[in-house]
């Protein structure tokens, strides 16, 4: 499987996040969310979702940490619904990587055809 390499953090956060899976310490957030399940970490995403949106067009330097604030509770909620699937981040990956170099219009334009 591959791993992102080259972001460290998001490798590091997954370890973290499957290590919480196993051991559900009472004092985590993350525990407090898989032990909700789909829908409770369903809930989060939507939330976090909208408010990246929100946050898509806030201008100056404020503005732009605010999205990469919001961007990033969006991708730790996604990770955590990874962790409670059991998905690893690297099979994301791999599955990025599988799709690198079709465009997105080929990729539409192939499913067309085949239904
Ligand atoms: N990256 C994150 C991370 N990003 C966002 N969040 C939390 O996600 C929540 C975002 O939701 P909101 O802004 O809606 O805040 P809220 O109203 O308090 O949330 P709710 O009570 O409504 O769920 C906040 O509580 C943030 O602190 C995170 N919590 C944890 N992590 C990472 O996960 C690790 C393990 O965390 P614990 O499992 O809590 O120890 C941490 O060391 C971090 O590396």
């Amino acid at each position: 499987m591959s791993t992102p390499d080259d972001l460290p953090a998001l490798r590091r956060l997954m370890q973290t996040l499957q290590q919480r899976a196993a051991d559900r310490p009472p004092k985590s957030y993350t525990t407090k969310l898989l032990d909700g399940g789909a829908e409770k970490i369903g809930g989060k995403i939507r939330e976090e979702a909208e408010e990246l949106i929100e946050a898509a067009d806030e201008e100056g330097d404020e503005g732009r940490a605010h999205f990469v604030y919001e961007a990033a509770d969006l991708i730790y909620h996604t990770m955590v619904l990874l962790t409670w699937r059991g998905v690893d981040i690297g099979e994301v990956a791999d599955e990025l990587e599988r799709r690198e170099g079709t465009s997105g219009l080929v990729e539409k334009a192939q499913r067309k055809t085949k239904e």
